[in-house]
């Protein structure tokens, strides 16, 4: 019996990027991206792990989509890989790329599962990063130029776009962390790229309208309910400030065209503010039809004189946690869910991303019980039903991830996906929590 029945139209699907599952990182024509270049630096990846054959999807996306089928899943969010398309970022077209991806949407179609398709999901090619990458103005030019001929060539098939992938890691990992690609560690680069990533995206939307296209455009944001250490006043400034840093310097540019006064004031107190003007607020505010968010777990943040340079710095709780050490926190996604609907207008929601990893073994039957996998994922379709019930407009929920995959900083050492991928062999094993989430798929719920 259905104890949690969602809305009849409620989208279910998995998600996947490009970098993590095709591999393939030099066949027909594709150029190299940013990760190729970051992975072949020794020490900047888990066991120097890289993306070159990753789950060799480029080759096996026909398998792999007849898993799909087997499951039922019938919505499949994935992205492109722009090197695939524009080898050197711009210009010479390569007609091999566009092939694949025809092929793959075909293939989905044919099955009766719907893409959704991320245009950036982090692999940039090489050529633009030789150029400044996301700090040069021409990158976010050749952004709507790489959008325009997805728009042209598959438009028509696909009814969900996705603009960006987590804006915020890509500009705070890759720009001031430096553990992800590009590898910079400058705040005010980060946050100059965050601003250009955002104008690309909003000049995208703009363009997707003009084209009188069937579909529905929106970003995808990591966002993550804050909570402070303790109640005493700078703490709970410290909460203000992360929530600020991480979630609404980005919702309040997209939703309400305005970066946050407060974190303007900070970020310019620190010397980091990037410059921009109140057309390019115009353009990032252009009218989105969904949010995306990736929500994994919450942060729980206190004051830290010594923490550059926000004076911030994240409690590491001794609760349950995935494999990736993040706490499970499952009411922290419908916090957010409610936040986000009291804020920002009621705006239609797609959790694009949500799942875990843990260290899943095949065992003697050739089996992945992954009980803690099916725990986390019934404990935030809970919150997300509750959710909806208290009037949040979600409109679906793609579990990351369908496979295991090269998980980028971690390597392969994380598994994510709901099908083990064994990546000597390439061998897939549908785990416990895939036919879990089939039957949820089946009955539009979840059941006691
Ligand atoms: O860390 C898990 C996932 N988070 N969001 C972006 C994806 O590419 C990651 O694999």
């Amino acid at each position: 019996m259905v104890k949690y029945k969602f809305p009849d139209d409620f989208i279910w699907g998995v998600a996947t990027s490009a970098y993590q599952i095709e591999g393939a990182y030099n066949k027909d024509g594709k150029g190299e991206n940013i990760w190729d270049r970051f992975t072949s630096i020794p020490g900047n990846i888990y066991k120097n792990h890289n993306g070159n054959v990753a789950c060799d999807h480029y080759h096996l996306y026909q398998s792999d989509i007849n898993i799909l089928k087997e499951l039922g899943i019938k919505n499949y969010r994935f992205s492109i890989s722009w090197a695939r398309i524009f080898p050197d970022g711009y210009g010479k077209v390569n007609q091999k790329g566009i092939e694949y991806y025809r092929r793959l949407i075909n293939a989905l179609l044919d099955k009766g599962i719907q893409p959704a398709i991320t245009l950036y999901h982090w692999d940039l090619p090489q050529e633009l990063q030789d150029i400044g990458g996301w700090t040069n103005k021409k990158v976010v030019d050749y952004f709507v130029e790489y959008a325009e001929l997805m728009f042209k060539e598959f438009g028509d098939l696909v009814p969900i776009w996705i603009t960006h992938n987590e804006p915020w890691v890509v500009s705070i990992l890759g720009h001031a962390w430096g553990v992800h690609a590009p590898g910079i560690k400058d705040y005010k680069i980060a946050l100059k790229v965050a601003h250009n990533i955002l104008l690309s995206h909003g000049k995208v939307v703009k363009l997707y309208r003009s084209m009188s296209l069937k579909g529905k455009i929106g970003i995808t944001l990591n966002l993550s309910s804050i909570h402070s250490a303790t109640d005493s006043e700078k703490d709970l400034l410290a909460a203000k400030i992360y929530d600020g840093f991480m979630n609404r310097w980005f919702l309040d540019a997209i939703l309400k065209g305005s970066y946050p006064e407060d974190m303007k004031k900070l970020y310019n107190e620190l010397n980091i503010l990037p410059q921009f003007s109140d057309d390019d607020m115009k353009i990032i505010n252009e009218r989105i039809d969904f949010l995306g968010i990736n929500y994994y777990t919450r942060s729980v943040v206190k004051y830290d004189e010594n923490a550059y340079p926000l004076k911030v710095s994240m409690l590491d709780l001794d609760n349950p946690k995935t494999d990736m050490g993040w706490e499970i926190y499952p009411k922290g996604l419908y916090e957010l869910l409610i936040n986000l609907h009291k804020n920002y207008d009621g705006i239609d929601i797609l959790i694009t991303e949500n799942g875990a990893a843990f260290n899943d073994i095949v065992n003697y039957k050739g089996k992945v019980v992954d009980d803690y996998r099916i725990d986390y994922l019934y404990r935030h379709l809970l919150e997300a039903y509750r959710a909806i019930c208290d009037g949040v407009n979600l409109k679906g929920y793609y579990l990351w991830s369908f496979l295991d995959n090269f998980e980028w900083a971690e390597g392969y050492s994380k598994r994510f996906g709901i099908v083990f991928v064994d990546y000597n062999t390439q061998k897939r094993i549908i785990k416990d929590s895939a036919y879990w989430y089939s039957d949820v798929i089946k009955n539009n719920g979840i059941t006691e």
